[in-house]
């Protein structure tokens, strides 16, 4: 079974190298939608694949660094990194070019590891992240898959090649959460005391 949760974010960027000339040379911003799909083949005793409330700590936190930020690829101009910088008190670097197929691949790089590192308190069973979904406009999106978010011919996307400036950092729930992240910490999901006994 699938269940999916939609977030959004409003993000500035360009994307370097693209077809569209607005795109690739002027700074432009999106109303982003991203829908984030986990799998599962059993139910939690709360009889749901995983607590959509559950999806509103870590995981919206990393997704929510992105608005009203702007993103830049790394290996852009140093120039125009520098002045995004200096101007932007919300930045994110990341390893590969914001365009929506980097975006699903990131957030699916991201989450993923969250997952992994959580720590499930409510009988959750085999809970995958399936998918993520980058909408870029009301028209385009793109939809990453495992296959593609580690697939080194799309561009490695590793943890500590992404990085969220300071400000981004100091709104989280939790300002140490990314390195904690890094650091192969676990995060514990909260205890939850059974009303009715099955
Ligand atoms: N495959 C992709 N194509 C394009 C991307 C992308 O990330 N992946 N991004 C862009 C631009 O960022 C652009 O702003 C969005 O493109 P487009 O859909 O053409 O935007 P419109 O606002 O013109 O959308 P309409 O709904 O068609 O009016 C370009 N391509």
């Amino acid at each position: 079974m699938l269940i999916r949760k939609l977030f959004k974010f409003e993000n500035a960027h360009i994307v370097r190298n693209c077809s569209s000339d607005r795109c690739r040379r002027s700074i432009h911003g999106h109303s982003y939608k991203v829908e984030v799909l986990l799998e599962a083949h059993a139910l939690d005793q709360g009889q749901m694949v995983y607590d959509f409330g559950l999806m509103k700590g870590t995981i919206k936190d990393v997704i929510d660094a992105f608005d009203h930020a702007i993103c830049f690829w790394d290996k852009d101009d140093p120039d125009y990194i520098a002045l995004c910088k200096t101007f932007s008190a919300r930045w994110i670097s990341m390893p590969v070019s914001p365009s929506a197929e980097q975006f699903a691949r990131l957030f699916f790089v991201v989450i993923d590891a969250l997952l992994k590192q959580t720590t499930m308190a409510n009988g959750e069973g085999d809970v995958l992240l399936h998918s993520v979904i980058a909408h870029e406009t009301d028209t385009g999106y793109a939809q990453a898959f495992r296959d593609d978010a580690y697939n080194p011919r799309m561009g490695t996307i590793a943890l500590a090649d992404i990085v969220f400036s300071e400000q981004v950092q100091m709104e989280w729930q939790d300002p140490a959460m990314y390195a904690k992240l890094q650091a192969g910490e676990l995060f514990a999901n909260p205890p939850v005391e059974l009303q009715v006994r099955p």
